[in-house]
């Protein structure tokens, strides 16, 4: 069943936890859509425009919205739907509270909690686990034993359950090898095309992004500094932190200068 067509859209959006980090940004992200990359320098404010997109922090101007609604003002079951249609991956694992809890115990009880909430779908903890290049040897050991990229990748794997319409992921296969990060965006790609899930990628992983995402902005003190696909971006890098970027870019993006 195709999702429906809530948008999350941030106008002019204004935030930062103590400061303008972001400044007048604007971006929708709508289920149909294809990936949208964000990429800059460090401490450019990827994760704080992220973090305001999903509500963790008020906006300090401007807007964001879900289907119309205040996202940080969200209360009682339209805030569990939001959770439940808006997902966030992180760098940072897991959002499991049991560590000693076992890969295909949390699938399971992702894909349980999907179906019990309407967002069902007949995908098996064998299909995520698959997606996510997961093999049965992983999927009975405490979550606390599986490295930094494996969890990761269930990290992935357990917001796919649900069935969301948008992910939010930051920086989600940092600690995953080179090599296996290509064949997840690979797969990846055709899941969200499939299913129609709207992705914002923010990385510092130029492949990646120019694998997944045809739409990238590259933010660079809070504001667009240039957006398109990467191929013309990097081809007329005007803003010197584009031709930082550009100059940094591994061989394989290097190709698109
Ligand atoms: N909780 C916080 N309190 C105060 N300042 C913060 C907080 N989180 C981030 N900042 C500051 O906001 C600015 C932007 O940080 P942010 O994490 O959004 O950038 P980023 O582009 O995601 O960086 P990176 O690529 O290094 O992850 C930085 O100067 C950072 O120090």
């Amino acid at each position: 069943m195709p999702h429906p067509q809530t948008t999350l859209s941030a106008r002019d959006l204004w935030a930062g936890e103590s400061s303008d980090v972001v400044r007048g940004v604007s971006l929708d992200l709508t289920p149909g859509q294809s990936p949208v990359g964000l990429i800059g320098p460090m401490g450019s404010g990827k994760s704080s425009l992220l973090f305001a997109m999903l509500g963790l922090t008020k906006p300090r101007g401007g807007t964001v919205t879900w289907g119309g609604s205040t996202v940080h003002r969200l209360r009682g079951s339209r805030k569990k739907q939001f959770g439940a249609a808006v997902r966030r991956v992180s760098q940072n694992g897991i959002p499991v509270a049991d560590r000693r809890s076992t890969a295909s115990r949390e699938l399971t009880r992702a894909l349980t909690t999907a179906r019990r909430t309407g967002r069902s779908s007949s995908t098996t903890v064998e299909d995520l686990m698959d997606l996510v290049l997961l093999g049965p040897q992983h999927d009975s050991r405490p979550i606390s034993t599986l490295s930094g990229g494996e969890q990761q990748r269930l990290a992935l794997a357990l917001a796919l359950a649900t069935r969301p319409e948008i992910l939010v992921l930051d920086e989600p296969l940092s600690a995953v090898d080179p090599a296996m990060r290509g064949e997840i965006a690979r797969l990846l790609s055709s899941v969200v095309e499939d299913d129609g899930i709207a992705v914002l990628l923010a990385t510092h992983d130029l492949e990646l992004v120019e694998r997944l995402c045809p739409t990238v902005h590259v933010l660079a003190d809070g504001t667009f500094v240039a957006s398109g696909s990467m191929r013309d971006i990097l081809a007329a890098p005007e803003h010197p932190a584009v031709r930082d970027l550009a100059e940094a870019a591994p061989r394989a993006v290097q190709r698109f200068r």
